[in-house]
């Protein structure tokens, strides 16, 4: 710490280096204090050293990763001075050196300004120019030096600070002198603008040398290459899967729309063509239905297990069998192609079923093509009297239930239950009456069912 009294009662032992200009001196003199001031500028430079080794980097905002590297530099060729306790005993020592050099400087402000100068010229890195520097310093003006040995004393970090910030000595109490505005050396400026860069960019410590390889190895642990790979594979894999997924969701809508859109012979070539669109296409279903709250493949199952097991159904349109598989009953299964080996592939405008040979025709979303007058005309042929009907279908495609209830009473039918309450789909069951009531040629536009079709998301 800087203490006036002491340099008050050191001062005449420091009488010759009073002057702040330098002045030509006595030979033997001189010669004394050459070896005083060599000893005086060796532990200077030690005392510097050790004293900025001690400087945290976030408390320094003046200083930089550079400034720290010439520490480090500077730690190596004097690895002594590395701690605060070796730094303030040092210190103490050039403190009292330094007393007997001279009393503290109290001269005009140009003098001040002066030592300022160059005392903040001490704090360069460059060895030979900062020597001579300091010499002239030392010469000029003990008290600044003594000052900012004091301030090097100091280990507790606003000190640090306020010398690293402006390494301006602190004028004398008597002087009445503005503060300096503090000019940077061309390379404090460069390491301060580093400094800045490097806070921002959220600036972290670096690190002590001993912690250097293992940085390092944590480095080469970051880059080592294992996981990225990887991981961009994964990606691609996960695009690739994305991509097959939304090509097949497109191909399912394009079939399912031809399906609904033409006559089942048009269906039936097409399956036939291609034997793995119908496997794309029951893929995309399954996704679709797996959503409703309730399939009404299942509710059409628990109906018929409440009838006798003994009871022949034909499944037209069975898609993979879900409904044979949940009944006991036997159970004809017709489609388009096969998914299952229960299934008659055949277009169900032509099964071949004797006729009046089943208690129970089933369609369960099944009424696709356009030609709906055929399929139950078919179901109507091979039923025996009194036989069961049941017609599963998606709500939103009927536009007049009631026109749909009556133009299937005109084939032969007489509507026993419906039900609408399903969000999803309508069911509704029929007797068969006898054969159809209407001629070949006679309209049934209530037949008319619009095409479901789903919504690309
Ligand atoms: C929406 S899926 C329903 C499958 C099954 N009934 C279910 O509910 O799980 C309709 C099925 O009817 C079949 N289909 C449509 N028109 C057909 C036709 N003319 N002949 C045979 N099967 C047909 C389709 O191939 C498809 O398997």
């Amino acid at each position: 710490m800087f203490e006036e009294p002491e340099w008050t009662e050191a001062a005449p032992v420091a009488a010759g280096l009073r002057p702040v200009t330098p002045q030509p001196r006595p030979a033997a003199t001189s010669q004394i204090k050459g070896s005083k001031r060599r000893q005086l500028l060796a532990t200077l430079r030690t005392l510097e050293a050790a004293s900025l080794s001690q400087q945290p980097p976030d408390s320094l905002p003046g200083s930089d990763y550079e400034e720290e590297e010439v520490v480090v530099e500077r730690k190596k060729k004097h690895p002594k001075t590395l701690f605060a306790s070796s730094s303030t005993k040092v210190g103490g020592k050039r403190k009292k050196k330094c007393q007997k050099q001279g009393p503290p400087c109290s001269d005009s402000e140009d003098k001040e300004v002066e030592r300022k100068k160059c005392c903040k010229q001490t704090f360069d890195s460059d060895s030979a120019e900062k020597e001579k520097r300091k010499r002239k310093c030392q010469k000029q003006s003990p008290s600044n030096l003594t000052q900012h040995l004091d301030s090097v004393d100091q280990t507790d970090h606003k000190t640090w600070k306020s010398s690293a910030t402006d390494n301006v000595p602190k004028l004398s109490p008597g002087s009445t002198s503005p503060k300096q505005p503090h000019t940077l050396s061309r390379k404090q400026w460069r390491n301060r603008q580093k400094n800045k860069r490097r806070h921002k960019n959220k600036f972290r410590p670096p690190p002590a040398p001993d912690e250097l390889p293992a940085k390092a190895s944590i480095e080469e642990t970051e880059v080592a290459p294992a996981p990225r790979p990887n991981s961009q594979e994964t990606r691609a894999e996960a695009l690739r899967a994305r991509m097959a997924q939304r090509l097949d969701g497109a191909r399912f809508r394009y079939l399912n729309e031809q399906l609904y859109s033409g006559p089942s012979s048009a269906a039936q070539h097409l399956f036939q063509e291609d034997p793995e669109a119908f496997l794309l296409y029951h893929r995309g279903f399954q996704s679709q239905v797996k959503k409703w709250p309730l399939q009404p493949v299942d509710r059409i199952a628990r109906d018929l297990r409440q009838r006798p097991a003994s009871l022949v159904v034909a499944d037209f349109g069975c898609g993979d069998c879900r409904l044979a598989s949940s009944v006991r009953n036997p159970v004809h299964c017709f489609d388009l192609a096969s998914l299952d080996p229960r299934v008659t592939v055949c277009d169900m405008a032509q099964v071949p079923l004797e006729d009046e040979s089943v208690d129970v025709a089933v369609f369960c979303l099944s009424l696709m093509g356009t030609n709906i007058r055929d399929f139950l005309e078919e179901a109507n042929r091979v039923l025996k009297p009194g036989g069961l009907l049941k017609v599963a279908e998606v709500s939103s495609r009927f536009e007049d239930v009631r026109a749909f209830l009556g133009a299937v009473t005109k084939l032969g039918f007489k509507v026993i239950s419906k039900d609408l309450t399903n969000s999803h789909f309508f069911l509704f069951d029929f007797e068969k009456t006898g054969p159809p009531r209407v001629g070949p040629k006679a309209k049934l536009s209530g037949l008319k069912l619009q095409p479901c079709l789903y919504k690309r998301r």
